[in-house]
Protein backbone atom coordinates (compact mmCIF):
# COMPACT_ATOMS: atom_id res chain seq x y z
CA UNK A 1 0.00 0.00 0.00
CA UNK A 2 1.59 3.27 -1.14
CA UNK A 3 2.16 5.11 2.24
CA UNK A 4 -0.25 7.95 1.53
CA UNK A 5 -2.70 5.66 1.48
CA UNK A 6 -1.90 4.41 4.95
CA UNK A 7 -1.60 8.06 6.21
CA UNK A 8 -5.06 8.77 5.32
CA UNK A 9 -6.19 5.19 6.81
CA UNK A 10 -4.73 6.29 9.99
CA UNK A 11 -6.37 9.76 10.08
CA UNK A 12 -9.83 8.54 9.14
CA UNK A 13 -9.28 5.99 11.75
CA UNK A 14 -8.27 8.90 14.13
CA UNK A 15 -11.42 10.91 13.04
CA UNK A 16 -13.49 7.82 13.80
CA UNK A 17 -12.39 7.89 17.06
CA UNK A 18 -13.17 11.52 17.97
CA UNK A 19 -16.43 11.43 16.65
CA UNK A 20 -17.50 8.30 18.93
CA UNK A 21 -15.81 10.02 22.03
CA UNK A 22 -17.95 13.23 20.71
CA UNK A 23 -20.88 10.97 20.34
CA UNK A 24 -21.30 9.59 24.54
CA UNK A 25 -20.12 13.17 25.88
CA UNK A 26 -23.76 13.74 27.55
CA UNK A 27 -25.15 17.07 26.57
CA UNK A 28 -24.85 19.55 29.78
CA UNK A 29 -27.98 19.24 32.15
CA UNK A 30 -31.13 20.99 31.99
CA UNK A 31 -31.90 23.10 34.96
CA UNK A 32 -34.31 22.33 37.51
CA UNK A 33 -37.65 24.05 36.88
CA UNK A 34 -38.12 26.81 39.89
CA UNK A 35 -41.74 26.27 40.91
CA UNK A 36 -41.25 29.77 42.19
CA UNK A 37 -45.39 30.34 42.51
CA UNK A 38 -46.75 26.83 43.24
CA UNK A 39 -50.32 28.09 44.65
CA UNK A 40 -51.71 26.76 47.86
CA UNK A 41 -54.28 23.70 48.54
CA UNK A 42 -57.53 25.36 47.69
CA UNK A 43 -60.87 24.21 49.55
CA UNK A 44 -61.68 20.44 48.67
CA UNK A 45 -64.34 20.39 45.69
CA UNK A 46 -67.99 20.92 46.43
CA UNK A 47 -69.28 17.66 45.93
CA UNK A 48 -71.62 14.85 44.72
CA UNK A 49 -71.63 12.20 46.50
CA UNK A 50 -68.92 10.25 46.71
CA UNK A 51 -66.33 12.89 45.48
CA UNK A 52 -64.80 14.17 49.01
CA UNK A 53 -61.25 15.02 48.78
CA UNK A 54 -60.79 15.95 45.78
CA UNK A 55 -58.95 18.73 44.74
CA UNK A 56 -57.94 20.89 41.36
CA UNK A 57 -55.35 23.46 41.64
CA UNK A 58 -55.11 25.37 38.33
CA UNK A 59 -51.85 27.22 37.00
CA UNK A 60 -50.07 24.82 39.63
CA UNK A 61 -46.55 25.40 37.36
CA UNK A 62 -45.80 28.59 35.13
CA UNK A 63 -44.85 28.07 31.56
CA UNK A 64 -41.87 28.41 31.56
CA UNK A 65 -41.77 25.41 34.36
CA UNK A 66 -43.83 23.43 32.33
CA UNK A 67 -41.47 24.04 28.88
CA UNK A 68 -38.36 22.84 31.58
CA UNK A 69 -40.81 19.42 32.86
CA UNK A 70 -41.17 18.79 28.54
CA UNK A 71 -37.79 19.71 27.92
CA UNK A 72 -36.95 16.90 30.73
CA UNK A 73 -39.46 14.19 30.02
CA UNK A 74 -37.89 14.63 26.39
CA UNK A 75 -34.45 13.96 27.33
CA UNK A 76 -35.44 10.50 29.51
CA UNK A 77 -33.50 8.01 27.96
CA UNK A 78 -36.21 5.98 25.32
CA UNK A 79 -35.79 2.51 27.78
CA UNK A 80 -37.74 4.24 30.41
CA UNK A 81 -40.54 4.10 28.27
CA UNK A 82 -42.64 1.03 28.33
CA UNK A 83 -46.06 1.33 25.40
CA UNK A 84 -48.45 -1.25 24.57
CA UNK A 85 -51.59 0.05 24.97
CA UNK A 86 -52.78 2.47 21.46
CA UNK A 87 -51.80 5.77 22.66
CA UNK A 88 -50.05 5.89 25.50
CA UNK A 89 -46.49 5.05 26.80
CA UNK A 90 -45.40 5.60 30.84
CA UNK A 91 -42.46 6.34 32.07
CA UNK A 92 -41.50 4.96 35.92
CA UNK A 93 -39.03 6.49 38.34
CA UNK A 94 -38.56 5.61 41.78
CA UNK A 95 -38.25 1.88 40.76
CA UNK A 96 -40.92 -0.17 39.00
CA UNK A 97 -44.79 -0.06 40.05
CA UNK A 98 -44.75 -3.63 41.04
CA UNK A 99 -41.76 -4.06 42.99
CA UNK A 100 -42.25 -2.77 46.71
CA UNK A 101 -39.06 -2.13 47.31
CA UNK A 102 -37.82 1.52 45.74
CA UNK A 103 -34.53 1.02 43.93
CA UNK A 104 -33.73 4.51 43.11
CA UNK A 105 -34.35 7.71 44.38
CA UNK A 106 -36.18 10.34 42.01
CA UNK A 107 -33.78 12.59 39.70
CA UNK A 108 -33.52 16.03 40.43
CA UNK A 109 -35.93 17.82 38.37
CA UNK A 110 -38.71 15.37 39.80
CA UNK A 111 -37.30 16.11 43.50
CA UNK A 112 -38.19 19.81 43.19
CA UNK A 113 -41.38 18.88 41.71
CA UNK A 114 -42.37 17.30 45.40
CA UNK A 115 -40.71 19.48 46.99
CA UNK A 116 -43.25 22.15 45.32
CA UNK A 117 -46.09 19.75 46.49
CA UNK A 118 -44.84 19.70 50.08
CA UNK A 119 -44.73 23.56 50.06
CA UNK A 120 -47.80 24.25 48.70
CA UNK A 121 -49.36 21.41 50.75
CA UNK A 122 -50.99 18.95 48.63
CA UNK A 123 -49.00 16.34 49.55
CA UNK A 124 -49.46 16.70 53.74
CA UNK A 125 -46.62 14.12 54.33
CA UNK A 126 -47.62 13.41 57.82
CA UNK A 127 -50.80 12.99 56.77
CA UNK A 128 -49.79 10.22 53.98
CA UNK A 129 -46.97 8.53 55.96
CA UNK A 130 -44.31 9.84 53.95
CA UNK A 131 -43.19 11.64 50.94
CA UNK A 132 -43.76 10.81 47.03
CA UNK A 133 -41.31 8.06 46.55
CA UNK A 134 -42.37 6.70 43.04
CA UNK A 135 -43.28 8.89 39.69
CA UNK A 136 -45.11 8.12 37.12
CA UNK A 137 -45.31 9.75 33.32
CA UNK A 138 -48.05 9.25 31.19
CA UNK A 139 -47.92 10.12 27.49
CA UNK A 140 -51.07 10.13 25.50
CA UNK A 141 -51.25 10.86 22.13
CA UNK A 142 -53.86 13.49 21.24
CA UNK A 143 -57.15 12.00 21.77
CA UNK A 144 -56.11 8.67 23.28
CA UNK A 145 -58.30 7.40 26.55
CA UNK A 146 -57.47 5.56 29.79
CA UNK A 147 -59.87 2.78 31.01
CA UNK A 148 -61.62 3.30 34.43
CA UNK A 149 -59.22 1.82 37.20
CA UNK A 150 -58.35 2.38 40.73
CA UNK A 151 -54.37 2.86 41.74
CA UNK A 152 -54.17 -0.08 43.85
CA UNK A 153 -53.81 -0.99 47.55
CA UNK A 154 -49.89 -0.61 46.85
CA UNK A 155 -49.64 2.82 47.25
CA UNK A 156 -51.00 4.84 49.92
CA UNK A 157 -54.48 6.41 49.01
CA UNK A 158 -53.14 9.87 48.33
CA UNK A 159 -52.01 10.97 44.75
CA UNK A 160 -50.98 14.07 43.08
CA UNK A 161 -51.10 14.44 38.94
CA UNK A 162 -49.78 17.39 37.03
CA UNK A 163 -51.19 17.93 33.67
CA UNK A 164 -49.05 19.27 31.24
CA UNK A 165 -49.19 19.77 27.32
CA UNK A 166 -53.23 19.47 26.82
CA UNK A 167 -56.35 20.11 28.61
CA UNK A 168 -58.40 16.82 29.51
CA UNK A 169 -61.52 15.90 31.01
CA UNK A 170 -61.25 12.74 33.90
CA UNK A 171 -64.06 11.12 34.18
CA UNK A 172 -64.92 9.44 37.86
CA UNK A 173 -66.82 6.59 38.10
CA UNK A 174 -69.34 4.78 40.83
CA UNK A 175 -67.44 1.08 41.83
CA UNK A 176 -70.81 -0.68 41.00
CA UNK A 177 -70.52 0.96 37.42
CA UNK A 178 -66.99 0.92 36.58
CA UNK A 179 -66.73 -3.30 37.28
CA UNK A 180 -68.25 -3.53 33.18
CA UNK A 181 -67.50 0.00 32.55
CA UNK A 182 -65.18 1.19 29.13
CA UNK A 183 -63.84 4.15 29.13
CA UNK A 184 -66.83 5.61 26.88
CA UNK A 185 -69.50 5.06 29.62
CA UNK A 186 -71.69 7.81 31.42
CA UNK A 187 -69.48 8.63 34.30
CA UNK A 188 -70.58 9.93 37.93
CA UNK A 189 -68.71 13.16 38.02
CA UNK A 190 -65.57 14.57 35.96
CA UNK A 191 -62.94 17.19 36.52
CA UNK A 192 -61.68 19.47 34.13
CA UNK A 193 -57.82 19.22 34.09
CA UNK A 194 -56.05 22.16 32.26
CA UNK A 195 -52.78 21.86 31.52
CA UNK A 196 -50.71 23.20 34.54
CA UNK A 197 -53.32 22.09 37.23
CA UNK A 198 -52.93 19.74 39.93
CA UNK A 199 -55.27 17.43 40.34
CA UNK A 200 -55.10 15.63 43.78
CA UNK A 201 -57.18 12.76 45.22
CA UNK A 202 -57.12 11.03 48.69
CA UNK A 203 -58.94 9.04 51.01
CA UNK A 204 -62.03 7.44 49.92
CA UNK A 205 -62.18 9.48 46.55
CA UNK A 206 -58.54 7.45 46.26
CA UNK A 207 -60.15 3.54 47.00
CA UNK A 208 -63.64 3.81 46.12
CA UNK A 209 -63.85 6.08 42.61
CA UNK A 210 -62.68 4.58 39.52
CA UNK A 211 -60.90 7.72 37.84
CA UNK A 212 -60.59 7.02 33.50
CA UNK A 213 -60.26 9.24 29.89
CA UNK A 214 -62.79 8.61 27.48
CA UNK A 215 -61.44 8.88 24.28
CA UNK A 216 -62.30 11.40 21.85
CA UNK A 217 -60.55 14.03 19.42
CA UNK A 218 -61.83 17.02 21.97
CA UNK A 219 -64.33 17.61 25.22
CA UNK A 220 -66.70 20.13 25.48
CA UNK A 221 -67.17 21.96 29.17
CA UNK A 222 -70.45 20.75 30.46
CA UNK A 223 -72.62 20.13 33.11
CA UNK A 224 -71.77 17.38 35.39
CA UNK A 225 -68.05 18.76 35.65
CA UNK A 226 -67.65 19.80 39.12
CA UNK A 227 -64.90 22.28 39.12
CA UNK A 228 -66.06 24.80 36.68
CA UNK A 229 -65.78 28.24 37.50
CA UNK A 230 -67.19 31.35 36.37
CA UNK A 231 -64.49 31.35 34.00
CA UNK A 232 -65.19 28.46 32.44
CA UNK A 233 -67.47 29.02 29.16
CA UNK A 234 -70.60 26.02 29.22
CA UNK A 235 -70.51 24.48 25.53
CA UNK A 236 -66.66 25.59 24.94
CA UNK A 237 -65.22 22.78 23.14
CA UNK A 238 -61.56 22.23 23.54
CA UNK A 239 -59.72 19.89 21.28
CA UNK A 240 -57.39 17.24 22.44
CA UNK A 241 -53.09 17.65 22.04
CA UNK A 242 -50.72 15.46 22.87
CA UNK A 243 -50.79 15.16 26.57
CA UNK A 244 -48.32 14.60 29.89
CA UNK A 245 -49.41 13.61 33.13
CA UNK A 246 -46.73 13.37 35.87
CA UNK A 247 -48.48 11.17 38.73
CA UNK A 248 -46.59 11.28 42.26
CA UNK A 249 -47.82 8.32 44.51
CA UNK A 250 -46.23 6.72 48.03
CA UNK A 251 -45.11 3.20 47.52
CA UNK A 252 -46.42 1.74 51.22
CA UNK A 253 -43.49 -0.30 52.91
CA UNK A 254 -40.77 1.44 50.16
CA UNK A 255 -37.24 2.32 51.06
CA UNK A 256 -34.47 3.59 48.88
CA UNK A 257 -32.47 0.73 47.42
CA UNK A 258 -33.70 -1.68 50.63
CA UNK A 259 -35.65 -4.45 51.01
CA UNK A 260 -39.68 -3.65 51.95
CA UNK A 261 -40.08 -2.40 55.41
O1 LIG B 1 -53.41 10.97 33.05
C1 LIG B 1 -54.04 11.12 34.09
O2 LIG B 1 -54.43 12.22 34.49
C2 LIG B 1 -54.38 9.91 34.95
C3 LIG B 1 -53.30 8.89 35.01
C4 LIG B 1 -53.63 7.75 35.93
O3 LIG B 1 -54.70 7.62 36.43
C5 LIG B 1 -52.61 6.73 36.24
O4 LIG B 1 -51.49 6.78 35.69
O5 LIG B 1 -52.89 5.84 37.08
FE1 LIG C 1 -54.73 6.16 38.00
Amino acid sequence: MPPDALALIRRAKAEKAKQSTADVTPPPPLPCPAFAKTPPLPPPLPSPPLVPSIYVIPDFVSQEDEELLLAHIAAAPPERWTGGRPGRRTANWGGLPGKVGVVEPLPAWISALVDALVRSGAWPVDVVGGPPNHCLINEYEAGAGLTPHTDGVMYAPHVCTLSLGSDVVLDLHLPSAAKDADASAQPHASLLLRRRSLNVYAGPAYSELFHGIAPRAEDVVREGIVNLTQDDERGEVIPRRRRWSIVFVHKLGASYGGAAA
